[in-house]
């Protein structure tokens, strides 16, 4: 299993190291535009193996796409972060050309891959995979549900004071501030819905919290997080490799599904061996679905934007 991450910064290096730490990929390639960069993770990373006890082989390349052939699943971080303040929609200018030619010189040489998209803003930009390459729709995938719905998890908890393996709970919509859709109607802690021991307004603000989660941290940090995104992505990645049939919130363009069509946005999906397997529909509530309709507007006004 060959995997080639593209952007060796914050999130594509911690994703690098959670996909080597879970020890299921044989290889993993590091690409960045910056010279040496790459290489200088890389060795830094497999300078971690005897510690962390991986066996996996990481090798950094400055912008030499040749090396990254036959990759079975290809990750793009390449771009810019926010900075705090920013949406991650102001970030299309610079990001857009960035992902295009990326997605263009990986597919040249990895025609059967699969694609997950990181860089933002990360529904547009997944959109942009769609439109400008011929890979399949299975085969492009965006990553932000999976991060959401571990930031939802983690304000759950906080709130229920329970700890976060009690917790389960899921966001859709889209990856950004006002369009995460946290569904609070699903939300159990061991199967008990949470509306069971959090009042209205108490939930409410666990959705907010949620949704400006990467804001928040952008505001903390200075600049967007790594850890959690990275270890979301290496979820996604195990999960195709691994061909576990998980089901996880990503983007992925929809035609009827959820009553939308022609975008890409957070939905469940059934992930294994062929990229998305399935979109899973599940009942929404009615505030649920006024939302989901909402954050789609959104999506659609940001995808204008693109020069296709
Ligand atoms: N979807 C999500 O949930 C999620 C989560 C976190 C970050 N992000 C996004 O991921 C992107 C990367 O964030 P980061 O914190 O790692 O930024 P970063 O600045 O640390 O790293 C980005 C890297 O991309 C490289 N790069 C730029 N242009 C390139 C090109 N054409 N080819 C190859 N490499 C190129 C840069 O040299 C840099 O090393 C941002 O757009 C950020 O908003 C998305
Ligand atoms: O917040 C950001 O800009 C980065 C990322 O989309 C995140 O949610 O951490």
């Amino acid at each position: 299993m060959k995997v080639t991450v593209v952007g060796a910064g914050a999130v594509g290096a911690s994703c690098a190291e959670y996909i080597a730490i879970k020890n299921f990929a044989s290889e993993v390639v590091l690409l960045d535009i910056k010279e040496g960069y790459a290489e200088g993770k890389a060795m830094d990373l497999m300078q971690c193996a005897s510690l962390n006890g991986f066996d996996t082989k990481i090798t950094g390349i400055t912008n030499d796409y040749s090396k990254t052939a036959n990759s079975d699943i290809c990750v793009i971080t390449s771009g810019i972060p926010r900075k705090p303040g920013m949406t991650r929609e102001e970030l299309i200018g610079i990001n857009a050309g960035i992902v295009k030619s990326v997605s263009s010189s990986l597919i040249e040489h990895s025609p059967n891959t699969i694609i997950i998209v990181v860089s933002n803003p990360m529904d547009t930009m997944t959109y942009l995979v769609h439109k400008t390459t011929n890979l399949p729709k299975n085969r492009i995938i965006g990553m932000g549900g999976a991060l959401d719905s571990a930031r939802f998890k983690y304000r759950l908890a906080e709130a229920l004071e329970a700890p976060i393996s009690d917790v389960d709970g899921m966001v859709i919509g889209g990856h950004s501030d006002t369009g995460m859709v946290p569904l609070t109607s699903h939300a159990t802690r061991n199967s008990v819905k949470v509306s069971e021991f959090l009042s209205d307004d108490r939930l409410n603000q666990v959705k907010e919290d949620t949704k400006v989660g990467g804001a928040t941290l952008t505001k903390l940090l200075g600049t967007s997080a790594w850890y959690a995104p990275g270890a979301a992505v290496s979820g996604l990645v195990q999960a195709i490799a691994c061909d576990q049939k998980k089901m996880f919130p990503c983007s992925t363009l929809l035609e009827g599904e959820y009553g939308l069509s022609d975008l890409c946005i957070g939905v469940p999906v059934i992930l294994g061996k062929n990229g998305i397997e399935k979109i899973v529909d599940i009942p929404l509530s009615d505030a649920e679905k006024t939302h989901m309709q909402q954050s789609a507007e959104g999506v659609k006004k940001t995808n204008g934007l693109l020069e296709l």
